[in-house]
């Protein structure tokens, strides 16, 4: 896009060179901002302070709130609100986006489900996705600047964690089809009750032509089609079979019936195949192949990762967790024919349910026949209360590292799971370098 283009569209002044383009947006200098136009925003620091950093890397321009000063043949763009100038610059690139964007939202699956359907749809059609879980307006307005002209199918994550999030994305992003893939006890701090996380989830429906949702909540959806899926619905999971590193199962849609088996245990991916083939049907697209295609999709970076080391089954689910994911992934322990460890932090963002939550662990810890749990975190202590195997406990980080560092997980299956602000993978780089192959 063009220099002059960009202030016009922006509303900026610009300075420096005009005919110039540049062929990315970025704000983050450690990404790489090669002929892009660098985004300066605040964060802990200002990111004005990296402008000079940006033209070094090879940034072509740089929107601005304060003059700056620009090097030969790049240009500034001064604005009053560098966000607000990037929100616009999104807001160009969809208006004159005429294929289909389907938006993905959900207490949990959003970013495997994103990740299916970019697989199973990507040799077919000119697919584009957000990067790793970009799902709030920052990431909405980044993924959306940087989309392709020739893209046929986008595919955009949608997340929230407070009241009337999803309304406002959804009214920026304008889907063609929208997705919730699962409505259950996630954010309740600030999503409160299960009435507001459905009215919340749902609300990606709000004025779109079509959805997916699931079979239980489809009364609740605004759309002017919905095609439902679940055990019930116009896409019903049956015959589901769980082993230790795969699912099989199989989805029968208007008197069709299609077996898959997925590479990823537990029920993650069976969710997301139903959802992905009642985007298909929506799309008209043959699913013919996606038991077969299904069987090379990679789980997205510590969501479910089976890994055999020597003597140890490393399940990383570190990447986040709550009520559900846990379920989930406590599950796939339990399918594990060897001694159970969990190594389990807090579930952030509960509310006022946490302690509740937390101490309910304990006791499917027991029914899944987890013999040795090591919890760190304020309330993951909860679950110590009605455990009954083997129990270590830490609040402090250098203890609990201090501890996974001389543990004995030889010969043990031995999930690591926790919430974000845990970091887990460093337990999991732990037992990798301890166990590595
Ligand atoms: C504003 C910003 O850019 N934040 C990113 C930044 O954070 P930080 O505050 O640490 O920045 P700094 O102070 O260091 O720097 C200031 C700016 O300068 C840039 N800069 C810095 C150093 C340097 O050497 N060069 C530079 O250019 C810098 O880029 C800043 O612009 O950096 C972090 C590390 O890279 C980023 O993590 C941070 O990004 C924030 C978190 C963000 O929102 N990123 C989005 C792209 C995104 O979508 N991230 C998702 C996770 C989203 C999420 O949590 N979703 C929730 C639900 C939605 C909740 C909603 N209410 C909300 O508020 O977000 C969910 O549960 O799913 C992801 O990362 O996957
Ligand atoms: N349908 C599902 N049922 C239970 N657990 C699931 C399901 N889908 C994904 N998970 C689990 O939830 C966790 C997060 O997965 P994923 O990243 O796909 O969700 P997300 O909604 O994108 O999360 P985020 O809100 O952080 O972006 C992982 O532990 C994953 O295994
Ligand atoms: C980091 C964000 N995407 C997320 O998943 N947050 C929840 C609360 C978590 O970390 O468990």
């Amino acid at each position: 896009m063009k220099a002059e283009d960009l202030a016009k569209i922006t509303e900026g002044r610009l300075r420096g060179e005009k005919n110039i383009s540049v062929s990315s947006f970025e704000f983050d200098t450690r990404e790489g901002v090669s002929e892009a136009l660098f985004i300066p925003l605040k964060g802990k620091r200002d990111g004005h302070d990296f402008i000079e950093d940006a033209f070094l890397k090879g940034a072509l321009g740089t929107l601005t709130e304060i003059p700056v000063e620009v090097p030969e043949g790049k240009f500034s763009i001064e604005v009053e609100d560098t966000f607000l100038a990037f929100k616009k610059i999104a807001q160009f690139k969809r208006e004159n986006f005429s294929k289909t964007l389907v938006a993905v939202t959900g207490s949990v699956g959003k970013t495997t489900t994103k990740e299916l359907l970019f697989h199973l749809f990507s040799d077919r059609f000119k697919t584009y996705k957000n990067k790793k879980s970009f799902n709030n307006m920052l990431g909405v307005v980044y993924t959306l600047s940087n989309l392709p002209r020739e893209t046929e199918v986008y595919i955009q994550e949608l997340g929230t964690n407070a009241p009337g999030e999803i309304g406002e994305l959804t009214a920026f992003v304008k889907p063609d089809i929208s997705i919730v893939t699962a409505v259950e006890r996630a954010h309740t701090e600030g999503l409160k009750d299960f009435d507001t996380i459905l009215k919340e989830k749902m609300s990606i429906t709000e004025d779109v032509p079509a959805a997916v949702v699931p079979y239980a909540f489809r009364e609740f959806s605004k759309s002017f089609e919905t095609v439902t899926f679940g055990r019930e619905g116009d896409v019903r999971v049956v015959d589901l079979k769980f082993f230790p590193d795969r699912t099989l199962f199989s989805l029968e849609f208007f008197g069709k019936r299609l077996s898959f088996e997925s590479p990823i245990p537990g029920y993650s991916l069976v969710n997301a195949a139903a959802v992905a083939v009642a985007v298909a049907l929506i799309l008209g697209v043959d699913v013919a192949d996606f038991p077969e295609r299904l069987k090379s999709f990679q789980p997205p970076e510590m969501r479910l990762c089976i890994e055999r080391l020597k003597g140890v089954v490393l399940i990383n689910d570190a990447y986040n967790a709550n009520p559900r994911s846990m379920e989930n992934a406590i599950h796939v322990l339990s399918l594990q024919p060897t001694t159970k460890v969990a190594v389990l932090g807090d579930m952030a963002e509960l509310g006022e349910i946490s302690r509740e939550e937390h101490r309910k662990l304990g006791e499917l810890l027991n029914r899944a026949g987890v013999t040795e749990l090591v919890a760190f975190g304020e309330e993951i202590g909860r679950a110590l209360e009605t455990f009954k195997g083997k129990s270590f406990y830490f609040t402090i980080r250098e203890e609990f590292i201090n501890f996974i560092n001389n543990y004995d997980f030889s010969g043990k299956a031995v999930l690591v799971k926790g919430s974000r602000k845990n970091r887990l993978e460093e337990v999991v780089k732990i037992i990798r370098q301890r166990y590595g192959s």
